[in-house]
């Protein structure tokens, strides 16, 4: 099966600060790939370096067979056409109602007549079950229902690649169901790739097909959920049993607590 996103020997900093090293990473087509670990580790820095909103100083991104790196700013435009991103927190556009947030990409990057629009939106919408909320504004629904609509406006210009930054933050647990619930239902209708940056171990593993477990951006471990549940790395099990202490301490590293309150030898 082909990737349709392929990370090789990527490194990346900000200014003399290391961030990402030697990532190695696979897309395939059609599937919805989960990059997981704590704050902090890299994964908004993964998802921006394939949106081409910055650029790796060694390795290559490529999406659809094309280096992100090498492209000029029309070929990104291009690219990014294909690609549907929800950021954390996705946030709406307040003064628009649910229709317009959702007919927004459409009619920027489109030149679609107005009843055409119409009925996409529409269609969206009911694909996220809110085609009867489309005349409300972002202040009358809820945070899950807002979710939503931030999900059929990513997924508005039918993109191959679709990116989702922590899409279950601030969810309440049904909310979250739904949202991952639509996440490998519009990944499956839409026939597109899915990448899904989350911490949430429960609701990732229900539904993504493929696991990338990061730490101080290194990839530490890969797998299906079933693989990584039964892991025995020690990074693994406590972020999947959500230990509070492990490999990631829990203590910011420094002088022991004997040290600080003078109490003799080093612990
Ligand atoms: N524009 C920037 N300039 C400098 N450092 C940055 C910038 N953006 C992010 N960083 C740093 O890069 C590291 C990785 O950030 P990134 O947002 O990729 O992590 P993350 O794994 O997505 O974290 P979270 O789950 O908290 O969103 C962090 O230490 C962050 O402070």
């Amino acid at each position: 099966m082909s990737n349709l996103v392929e990370i090789r020997d990527l490194h990346f900093a900000y200014g003399s600060r290391p961030i990402l090293q030697n990532l190695r990473m696979d897309f395939p087509r059609g599937k919805l790939i989960a990059v997981m670990g704590g704050s902090g580790c890299g994964k908004t820095t993964v998802l921006r370096l394939i949106g081409g909103q910055i650029r790796a100083q060694q390795g290559t991104v490529k999406v659809a067979g094309k280096v992100v790196g090498d492209l000029d700013t029309e070929e990104l435009y291009g690219l990014r056409r294909k690609m549907g991103m929800l950021f954390q927190f996705g946030a709406l556009f307040t003064d628009l109602s649910v229709f317009d947030n959702v007919a927004f990409p459409l009619r920027e990057h489109t030149d679609l007549p107005e009843e055409i629009i119409r009925d996409l939106v529409l269609m969206k919408l009911h694909a996220v079950g809110l085609r009867n909320a489309h005349k409300l504004k972002p202040s009358e629904i809820s945070g899950g229902m807002a979710r939503r609509v931030a999900l059929a406006r990513a997924i508005a210009l039918d993109p191959e690649l679709i990116m989702y930054d922590e899409p279950f933050a601030g969810l309440d647990p049904i909310s979250m169901g739904v949202t991952a619930n639509l996440i490998r239902n519009l990944n499956d209708t839409l026939g597109s790739t899915s990448i899904l940056v989350s911490h949430d171990v429960h609701e990732t593993f229900a539904i993504a097909d493929y696991v990338y477990f990061m730490s101080s951006g290194k990839i530490v471990a890969e797998g299906t959920p079933a693989e990584m549940r039964a892991s025995e790395d020690p990074y693994v099990k406590q972020f999947v049993n959500a230990a509070p202490d492990g490999p990631v301490p829990f203590h910011y590293p420094g002088k022991s607590l004997a040290e600080d309150l003078g109490l003799g030898s080093p612990a």
